[in-house]
């Protein structure tokens, strides 16, 4: 049996050594190495500024990084490009591109058919599938400008769904939505996890960390800790990634830790 091209099965989602990115020659991300398991849902968190969306954008090749190697599947991002889902940040996306929100999902469909075959009716059902399920399908001809941004956001989960990766990059997908939809993308969250991928999440309400996620990255320039949030997500560890900006108040007679 020829195996020479097929990935070990015990590769890694996602594995990083030694990533530094800098700005104008000043290092944001310095020397981060992790490995993600697979099938748990991953908060990648830290203080304002701390190379979070950097870090993504870098794995991803969307920003030049000065060191550090990706692999993903065993392989590059380049080659393993289809089995990897992106969610970007909603402030990082022209919302006045003229497209509905059925093209918007329709374009997570590229990467599996090539640039050169049109999408069909099957691309288009499977798209229409994935608004439904985000709770958008009577919005699929709106233009996204007339989107509010809750829907928007429920947009791009749905383009990232219909791309049928393994592996998901989520940059803040709960910023700035209301309560439905934060239940909307849990549950979504909930499925993917169900059906075994992996899901990278910038995130940044401490408050729901120990209850949407199975493991953790604490960022603050350098990788701080990483593991799963039961003994990762530890006041003392939060102290180190956030300094003096960390308060812990008490809710519910729980301690809750909230950022800034
Ligand atoms: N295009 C850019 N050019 C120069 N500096 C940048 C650029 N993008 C980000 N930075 C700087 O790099 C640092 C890391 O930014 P980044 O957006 O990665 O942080 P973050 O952890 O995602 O922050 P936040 O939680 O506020 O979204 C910050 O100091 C930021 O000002």
């Amino acid at each position: 049996m020829n195996t020479s091209s097929r990935q070990p099965a015990s590769a890694a989602p996602l594995n990083v050594t030694g990533m530094t990115v800098a700005y104008q020659k000043k290092a944001v991300v310095e020397n981060v190495s992790f490995t993600l398991p697979e099938g748990k849902l991953v908060a990648l968190i830290g203080p304002n500024g701390a190379g979070k969306s950097t870090l993504l954008k870098a794995i991803l090749g969307l920003v030049p990084s000065i060191s550090g190697t990706v692999g993903i599947y065993g392989d590059t991002y380049k080659k393993m490009r289809s089995r990897v889902g992106y969610v970007p940040q909603r402030e990082s996306v022209d919302w006045d591109f003229p497209t509905d929100a059925l093209d918007v999902v329709m374009m997570g469909r590229y990467g599996h058919l090539g640039w050169i075959k049109r999408p069909g009716r099957k691309e288009k059902e499977l798209a229409m599938n994935t608004l439904d399920k985000v709770g958008m399908a009577d919005f699929a001809r709106r233009q996204i400008s007339q989107l509010s941004g809750g829907q928007q956001q429920r947009v791009f989960l749905a383009r990232a769904l219909a791309q049928e990766a393994d592996l998901y990059f989520m940059d803040e997908p709960f910023a700035g939505v209301d309560a439905a939809t934060e239940k909307a993308i849990i549950a979504l969250l909930g499925e993917l996890r169900q059906a075994g991928k992996t899901v990278l999440v910038v995130h940044h309400d401490l408050s729901t960390v120990e209850e949407y996620f199975d493991h953790v990255l604490l960022l603050n320039k350098k990788l701080i800790a990483e593991g799963p949030v039961q003994t990762t997500f530890t006041p003392e560890l939060l102290h180190e990634t956030y300094g003096g900006k960390l308060a812990i108040v008490s809710s519910s007679g729980r301690e809750a830790l909230v950022g800034e």
